[in-house]
């Protein structure tokens, strides 16, 4: 999958670049991460990229020119790439607190597509005729500010390659279809067997695949229930999680 990042901070993404799982997914080329710099699109001597708003007010806002200039290009590389550059599979996100929050449904979405061209904004944000000209779909994170939009962008990036096909290995992915999707996920637990004093559930330690999984998908449910109400609410369970249900409302009765 092809990521280009227009930030004028490119550095920044040596986090997801060169670190865990994404960055095996970049070294072992299932995944482009390509970081494309506005400045370098500037005809000044001192490769502005941001002026003061017009109307007055705090604050600088990023200038058109230099964007639409990266934008271009970045649709150019993702063609080169191999991507099919229209909004259907290649589209332009902006992060922004005013886009549509991102949720892990969402997520998989995005998994389908080529590629994405992401537009990290600083300052009070982007000249408007530019995100009407070229963004196709604006994702917040949440309902907060950051000074820039290059974490969101990174936390973007890491959620969409780890649902990539054959990123995580069998094991997790399979783990992932099953029951985590709409659930929140069960405790873990690993080495020493004793730790301040507390055990590990001794249905963990039992080898007893069946017995670990129902108690794995009992501790989602109540964590879910207990912590988010809002989620539960919204859980709809598969044919197989209604009769794992079923049975645990059978064995509560008991
Ligand atoms: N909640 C988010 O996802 C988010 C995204 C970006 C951001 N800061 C950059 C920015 C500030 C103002 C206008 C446009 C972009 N802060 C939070």
């Amino acid at each position: 999958m092809y990521f280009a990042v227009i930030s004028i901070f490119p550095e920044m993404f040596a986090t997801i670049r060169e670190f865990g799982i994404t960055g095996r997914a970049v070294t072992q080329e299932q995944v482009t991460i390509e970081c494309i710099n506005p400045r370098d699109y500037t005809t000044d001597n001192y490769r502005r990229i941001d002026e003061r708003p017009y109307g007055g007010g705090p604050g600088m806002v990023m200038m058109a020119g230099p964007l639409s200039k990266a934008i271009e290009d970045a649709r150019l590389r993702a063609k080169e790439y191999g991507c099919r550059v229209d909004s259907e599979h290649c589209p332009v996100i902006y992060m922004s607190p005013q886009g549509q929050t991102l949720s892990e449904s969402s997520v998989v979405g995005m998994t389908y597509y080529d590629g994405m061209i992401l537009l990290c904004g600083r300052y009070e944000g982007i000249d408007e005729r530019l995100l009407s000209q070229y963004v196709d779909m604006e994702v917040s994170l949440g309902d907060y500010v950051l000074t820039g939009g290059e974490l969101p962008a990174m936390v973007l990036m890491d959620s969409v390659i780890r649902r990539l096909p054959d990123i995580m290995g069998d094991d997790k992915s399979a783990e992932q279809d099953s029951f985590v999707d709409g659930l929140l996920d069960c405790p873990h637990y690993t080495k020493p067997h004793e730790f301040a004093g507390m055990a590990v559930p001794e249905v963990l330690l039992s080898g007893h695949h069946a017995n670990i999984a129902k108690w794995r998908f009992a501790q989602q449910v109540s964590r879910t229930q207990t912590r988010r109400p809002d989620l539960w609410q919204a859980f709809t369970p598969t044919v197989e999680q209604a009769k794992w249900l079923e049975a645990l409302a059978k064995a509560d009765k008991k």
